[in-house]
């Protein structure tokens, strides 16, 4: 599965914290991440994190044609709601995104748990079966 993380700077360290808890199960799959979030993942746990740009610079949408495309399979965005980001309408549209292509996305910690663990039982495998979403 291809699983996109991305954090805000203020949850930067939760995101790490998750990385570093579950990094049996994410090392079985294939990571993407913003810049930063991807440069702090990789330094605390050494997984392999395929980095997009930083997110004020393109990233989430970056991440978003990756959803349109139907190369992502999570999503697992620790957005901060307690502060404006100069780039709010790419934040919006990425979670606009995974809903129209029914993506499993997490906004925040507890539901990144149970997604992740959700992953680890095989809850996501009905991505490997459906069919692609807007082609005729
Ligand atoms: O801004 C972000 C998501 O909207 C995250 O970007 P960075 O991981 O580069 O900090």
């Amino acid at each position: 599965m291809n699983i996109a993380l991305i954090a805000h700077d203020r949850k930067k360290k939760d995101i790490v914290t998750l990385a570093v808890a579950y990094k049996r199960i994410l090392q079985e799959h294939t990571l993407y991440a913003t810049g930063t979030t991807g440069k702090r993942i990789i330094e605390a746990t050494n997984l392999k994190v395929h980095r997009f740009k930083s997110g004020p610079l393109g990233g989430d949408q970056q991440i978003g044609a990756y959803i349109s495309d139907d190369k992502m399979d999570m999503v697992i965005f620790l957005r901060d709601p307690l502060t404006s980001q100069p780039h709010e309408p790419d934040v919006t549209a990425l979670i606009r995104l995974s809903d129209v292509y029914e993506i499993p996305l997490a906004t925040n910690l507890g539901t990144a748990e149970i997604l992740l663990r959700g992953l680890k039982e095989g809850f996501v495998d009905w991505r490997k079966y459906k069919g692609n979403k807007g082609e005729s």
